[in-house]
């Protein structure tokens, strides 16, 4: 059998099967969803990340290109109670050092309890408890990365739905999930997906109907040049963000963010709006959350569990963000009208800025 070590910060170090050979280290996070196995695995958000599935069986409908949300696997290592052939084939095909066999019960207390932490792994026929220790002693904080935006954002613009008859977006890619992408298109939109660290006047050439900052995988503080189009746009053009969007959204109108014990990471968050008193059910990917939302921003929405802001709107500013993923995949469809909001908000805008034709 290939050895397999899993070293959590503090030195505990856990042994399992070894599916997928290599060494990684990243900061160690569980997720509770119970299917989106390929949803999860290519969701940028991962960057940098150790991903534990608390769901005991992983990869038991197999694997296919249609369901990811990038073209590659982003979680650094994968662990699971139980990963299929299928899974653990992928993730040794694209190098992904995976993990099985081990009690991740266990796993996910000591996150629970530590919050996420440092981790290294070591999977192969002659690697040691020594070597999983090292990758651990390699492993950075995840605020240290501080340009983790350049490892999954686009390098160059690119114009989706150019025909598209809808309005025009700009896409601050700082980490979008495909999902995001489609839902826009799906809704007639024309979308401009930017680089993270876009120019101002780049984005302006566009002139974009909304601004619309993307998940992301990190610290939002390390994504300063999208905290600063957001402050450039956001008197005259309508705002939107997702996840690490509301948190950018947050920073850049005078709020703060702060690093949560272990996050939201499944498909079945609950979130109370406030002003209609409804429940839905939510697919979330977040290891920090605003703290303050300042005096330009107001929460209208709060997870059930622990009342951490999940729904903001701007004050005296169009301003529209969610911190769970209105788009699903995976996960539950309730608020996919999230898209419509935005959009309407972008074309309410455009009408009410619109020069009136002389009779
Ligand atoms: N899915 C996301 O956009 C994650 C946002 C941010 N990286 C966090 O962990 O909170």
């Amino acid at each position: 059998m290939t050895e397999a070590y899993v070293a959590l910060e503090g030195g505990h170090v856990i042994e399992g099967r070894g599916r997928a050979p290599g060494t990684a280290r990243g900061e160690l996070v569980f997720t509770t969803a119970y299917s989106g196995y390929e949803e999860s695995l290519t969701d940028p958000s991962y960057e940098e990340q150790i991903l534990t599935f608390s769901y005991p069986l992983i990869g038991n409908y197999g694997v296919r290109e249609e369901r990811f949300e990038s073209d590659r696997i982003h979680p650094r290592a994968v662990l699971a109670k139980e990963l299929t052939k299928d899974v653990a084939d992928w993730l040794a095909g694209e190098g992904v050092p995976a993990v099985d066999h081990l009690d991740t019960r266990e796993v996910v207390t000591d996150i629970r309890d530590g919050g996420a932490m440092k981790c290294g792994i070591a999977v192969g026929e002659d690697v040691t408890e020594e070597d999983a220790l090292e990758q651990l002693e390699q492993c950075k904080a995840m605020s240290d990365h501080t340009d983790i935006g350049a490892q999954v954002s686009v390098d160059e613009p690119v114009v989706h739905g150019a025909d598209n008859d809808g309005e025009t977006v700009a896409l601050i890619d700082c980490g979008a999930k495909g999902s995001i992408v489609d839902s826009l298109l799906e809704r007639d939109a024309t979308v401009h997906v930017f680089p993270y660290d876009a120019a101002a006047a780049d984005v302006e050439a566009v002139k974009p109907d909304i601004l619309f900052i993307s998940n992301g995988p990190g610290d939002p503080v390390n994504f300063g040049q999208a905290i600063t189009l957001v402050e450039a746009f956001v008197e005259d053009t309508p705002v939107a963000g997702i996840c690490l969007g509301q948190q950018i959204v947050a920073e850049a109108l005078g709020g703060t963010t702060e690093k949560m014990t272990f996050g939201h990471r499944g498909v079945n968050q609950p979130v109370l709006d406030l002003e209609s008193g409804q429940v839905v059910m939510t697919t979330q990917n977040h290891g920090y959350t605003v703290a303050d939302p300042g005096d330009h921003l107001e929460v209208t929405q709060i997870n059930v569990n622990d009342d951490t802001p999940e729904g903001i709107d701007g004050v005296e500013y169009d301003v529209l963000t969610r911190q769970y993923h209105p788009e699903a995949n995976p996960g539950p469809e309730d608020t996919l009208d999230f898209f419509d909001d935005v959009l309407a908000m972008a074309s309410e805008r455009a009408d009410a800025q619109a020069v009136p034709a002389d009779d």
